[in-house]
């Protein structure tokens, strides 16, 4: 059993810089169904241009006949604030004004995705997750969750994921808004502003998420007698096409700026104390090819946050391998909460 719906915030919502939004509207979809003890919840949080639908995106992992599925769990996704798939956005209407908002859409962090995602928990009336689980941006929001509010989170799954994003990071981000910024389209406001910007933006951003071997493997030119035309850079135009064709250049925009954002130790003690905070059992999956979010970055969070388990794995893909290698993410997660489980149950016979 599938269900699409929204859930509208009625109340003002007010974000990390203190700006506040009049109304909030939250596009979920959930698969399964909530059992007596409300113990089979897993909530998955989405990177950067997806959505709600976790069984299209995230096939192989979630699906009818997948580690998680509809038949045992209760799954649920939210799309994030400033996404264009449901959930208000920078081209939703600014109630003040009548108008779409564009960029007078008040900048957020992805501290403000999470309490946008636990207000839809609490109208759910869910309030503890058998897992919390994502990847890259949804890592990001997964491990903010796992500490702003760590006695809701049982088993917390972060992928390809960091505990603050690293120069590396906002310099790729900064330079796919520098080519958004160059197309003065964008400052038009209008639905479609700035989408030649947004093309050059993919562009820039999947060479962070592939890699040479990537490239090598499906780009290469089977003849010699070439000197234009080739197959890598009709590539990049697909795919900031391709891009172009689902999303718009201010969710973008807005979205690429919540990732630099990402600080676990901001306001508080530090990004280590803060890593201190996570109770749940924690999982990280790093990919040894990950230009963006390098193995590195894993290894960190599974020093700091208390008795993590650390897995990594290669993929020819790079950063998107956490979306594309399911069936090595199902054996190693698939594991670890076997693992778990019987973890619970020894100290259950020891309390007992
Ligand atoms: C409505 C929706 O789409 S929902 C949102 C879906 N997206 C998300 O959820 C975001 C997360 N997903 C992703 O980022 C991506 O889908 C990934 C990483 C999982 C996979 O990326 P893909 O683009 O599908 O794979 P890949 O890099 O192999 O590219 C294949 C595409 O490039 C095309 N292509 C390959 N080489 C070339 C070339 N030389 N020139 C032109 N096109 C090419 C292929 O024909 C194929 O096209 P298609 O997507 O129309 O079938
Ligand atoms: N390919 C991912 C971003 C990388 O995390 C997406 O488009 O959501």
């Amino acid at each position: 059993m599938s269900t699409t719906a929204t859930y509208t915030h009625t109340k003002l919502f007010k974000l990390e810089n203190g700006k506040k939004l009049r109304k909030l509207e939250i596009a979920y979809q959930t698969y399964g169904k909530l059992n007596a003890k409300k113990d089979n919840v897993i909530w998955v949080c989405h990177a950067l241009t997806a959505n709600a639908d976790v069984l299209d995106w995230w096939k192989g992992l979630f699906g009818n006949n997948d580690l998680f599925n509809p038949e045992e769990h209760f799954i649920i996704c939210a799309n994030v604030l400033g996404s264009n798939y449901g959930t208000t956005n920078p081209l939703s209407i600014n109630p003040v004004t009548g108008q779409p908002y564009y960029l007078a859409f008040p900048e957020f962090t992805i501290r403000d995705l999470v309490a946008a995602h636990r207000l839809l928990a609490s109208y759910l009336g869910i309030q503890h997750l058998k897992v919390l689980i994502g990847g890259s941006l949804g890592g990001q929001q997964a491990l903010e969750w796992a500490i702003t509010d760590s006695k809701s989170v049982d088993n917390l799954i972060l992928v390809a994921t960091n505990a603050v994003h690293s120069p590396w990071g906002i310099a790729f981000n900064e330079s796919q808004r520098l080519a958004i910024s160059t197309d003065r389209t964008f400052y038009a406001q209008q639905p479609d502003g700035g989408l030649k910007g947004l093309k050059a933006a993919r562009s820039i951003a999947l060479l962070s998420y592939r890699t040479y071997e990537a490239y090598s493997a499906t780009q290469l030119e089977s003849v010699n007698d070439k000197t234009g035309s080739f197959r890598a850079a009709s590539y990049q135009n697909y795919q900031g096409e391709k891009l172009c064709k689902r999303f718009n250049a201010y969710s973008y925009w807005y979205l690429s700026k919540a990732m630099d954002s990402h600080n676990v130790g901001r306001s508080r003690k530090s990004i280590v104390d803060a890593l201190a905070l996570v109770k749940a059992n924690t999982l990280v999956i790093g990919i040894e090819n990950d230009v963006l979010f390098p193995l590195c970055e894993q290894e960190f969070l599974a020093k700091h946050i208390p008795g993590a388990a650390l897995k990594s794995i290669s993929s020819a893909y790079g950063h998107d391998g956490f979306l594309i290698e399911t069936d090595i993410l199902t054996n190693i997660i698939g594991t670890f909460l076997k693992e778990s489980a019987n973890k619970k149950i020894i100290k259950l016979h020891k309390t007992a």
